[in-house]
């Protein structure tokens, strides 16, 4: 068993993958995998709460209730008091999760079909409950007795243990599996122990906020080796080593970065042009040589770094330059478009420019016919990526690696599907799903920042890959290390880069 970090290339797997993972690994074990898994996670309850003097069990129908069963014979014979709740019939119980309910009840373990309201009111902080209701089989919105022993468990004073996934939670997608007729439920847990492999729903959407600190086994012996032909829905992106800058280098070394966005108030009363003045500061502090701000419209602006230089339209050099295009563009960028993809070395599509591609044919092909020695990347956020897709972000939402991929195969670029758990895809690798960043990211202006920090990356010499998976990271992780009782702003987000 290990637990899950965010410096490692861990492969998640969808439910289709999980299931020949689970099919080839039961074929080479000798025992059901229930008991490995139900043997993990009780060694996982007893070191999250070693003086626990209840662990209640909630075990659902199938197969997860079955782990519950068979944690619960190992805790009750290491002398712990275990309490165990079946939601379900004990006849309708899949075989395996049949047999641990057999030889739970023959251990003399209490089992019972409904909440132990007692036990629940007298558990303290040092007490366990174990969400053992629904793993990968769920597949419907929850019943209302499943909403309610969710309920039970996150109002309970104890720790919460979820096995496999936490309940309520779409394990493909990180969204609410939903609930008839009522606001969603899910379990709030404070461990995971997850099975075989893990699942890239605890890592977008919702998963991030539900499944607390993730561990994983595996359920495999040493000698197992994996199927070949089930490859991983995505990977989670580890951390990119650190950039140095050489002693011998100077300013060229570095690259050179031209921001393009910031539409005048003057043109539909929406003055734009901090986007673009974030995106140039971010690509300034992450150590591009030189930046160049070209402000659509010739948009007046006070508040420029000094350090950026300002270019008219006719002096700036497309052809040598990371360009990073459409922060604050409003309709003012439609008519840069053209020469921009047709002419940029490297370039960096965010915002605006995103929002004119998705109305233009055209712009599309136009992005398509960049050669592959023109790295380039496009930053939707969900609703963006709906707009270039011609669907909804709530459909974007429930299938982000699937909508990520599609972009870039259809475009033949980066793409960087924003959000919980930011999704990066490009045609031919494996996706990444970022596990840096939190709700402190949700501030206006901090894809402007990301989106400058990017076109630094591509300036310094990385690949369009490279580049989004490193800066993608980066920008996270300040989120994560960011001064508790400092404000995190776009500007402040900007200046903090390296
Ligand atoms: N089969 C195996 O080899 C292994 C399975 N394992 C466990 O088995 C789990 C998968 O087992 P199952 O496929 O039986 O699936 P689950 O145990 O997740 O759930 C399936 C059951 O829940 C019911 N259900 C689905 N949605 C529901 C809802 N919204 N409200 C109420 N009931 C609902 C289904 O009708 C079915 O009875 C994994 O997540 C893992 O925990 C592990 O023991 C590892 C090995
Ligand atoms: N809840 C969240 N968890 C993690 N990252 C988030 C969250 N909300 C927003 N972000 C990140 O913040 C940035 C916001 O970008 P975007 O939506 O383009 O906003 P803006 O246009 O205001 O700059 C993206 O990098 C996104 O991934
Ligand atoms: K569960």
């Amino acid at each position: 068993m290990q637990r899950l970090s965010a410096t490692a290339c861990w492969p998640v797997f969808n439910n289709e993958g999980m299931r020949m993972l689970e099919g080839s690994l039961q074929r080479s074990s000798p025992s059901p995998l229930m008991d490995k898994a139900g043997l993990a996670a009780a060694q996982l309850a007893l070191s999250i709460a070693p003086h626990a003097q209840r662990i209640w069990i909630a075990a659902g129908p199938g197969n997860n209730g079955g782990d519950g069963l068979a944690a619960a014979c190992h805790l009750h014979q290491w002398g712990k008091s275990v309490i165990v709740s079946l939601l379900g019939e004990p006849e309708a119980l899949p075989a395996d999760a049949r047999s641990a309910w057999q030889r739970a009840k023959q251990t003399g373990i209490h089992i019972t079909q409904h909440m132990p309201w007692n036990d629940l009111q007298s558990m303290t902080e040092e007490d366990l409950c174990i969400d053992a209701l629904l793993g990968l089989g769920a597949s419907r919105p929850l019943s209302q007795a499943m909403r309610s022993w969710i309920q039970a468990i996150n109002n309970a004073q104890a720790h919460i243990l979820a096995l496999d996934i936490p309940t309520g939670l779409n394990p493909e997608s990180g969204q609410l599996l939903g609930c008839v007729d009522a606001e969603p439920q899910a379990i709030h847990a404070e461990h995971t122990l997850t099975f075989i492999a893990a699942k890239p729903g605890m890592f977008m959407g919702h998963g991030r906020d539900l499944c607390g600190h993730i561990w994983l086994d595996t359920l495999a012996g040493p000698t197992h080796r994996p199927p070949t032909d089930t490859t991983p829905q995505a990977c989670l992106n580890p951390r990119p080593s650190t950039l140095t800058k050489s002693h011998a280098s100077h300013k060229g070394s570095h690259g050179d970065v031209v921001v393009i966005g910031g539409e005048s108030m003057a043109r539909r009363g929406m003055g734009m042009t901090g986007a673009a003045v974030l995106a140039a500061t971010a690509s300034l502090h992450a150590g591009a040589g030189r930046v160049m701000l070209h402000l659509l419209d010739d948009a007046p602006c006070t508040d420029i770094p000094s350090d950026v230089m300002r270019r008219d339209w006719s002096s700036l050099s497309l052809y040598t330059s990371s360009v990073v295009c459409g922060c604050g563009g409003g309709q003012a960028v439609i008519a840069v478009m053209p020469e921009v993809l047709q002419g940029s070395a490297r370039l960096v599509l965010d915002a605006d420019a995103l929002n004119a591609l998705a109305q233009d044919a055209h712009l599309q092909s136009l992005l398509q016919q960049r050669s592959a020695n023109q790295p380039t990347v496009i930053t939707p956020h969900p609703l963006e990526a709906a707009r270039l897709l011609k669907t909804t972000s709530s459909d974007i939402q429930n299938n982000r690696l699937k909508a990520a991929q599609d972009l870039a195969d259809w475009l033949h670029c980066t793409v960087v599907l924003k959000g919980s758990g930011t999704v990066i895809a490009a045609p031919g690798q494996t996706p990444r799903i970022n596990t840096t960043g939190n709700g402190k990211l949700a501030t206006g202006g901090t894809g402007d920042v990301l989106a400058g920090l990017m076109g630094a990356r591509l300036a310094q010499g990385m690949s369009a890959f490279e580049a989004a998976c490193s800066a993608v990271h980066q920008h996270g992780a300040l989120a994560d290390e960011w001064p508790e009782h400092t404000a995190l702003t776009a500007s402040r987000l900007a200046s903090s880069l390296r």
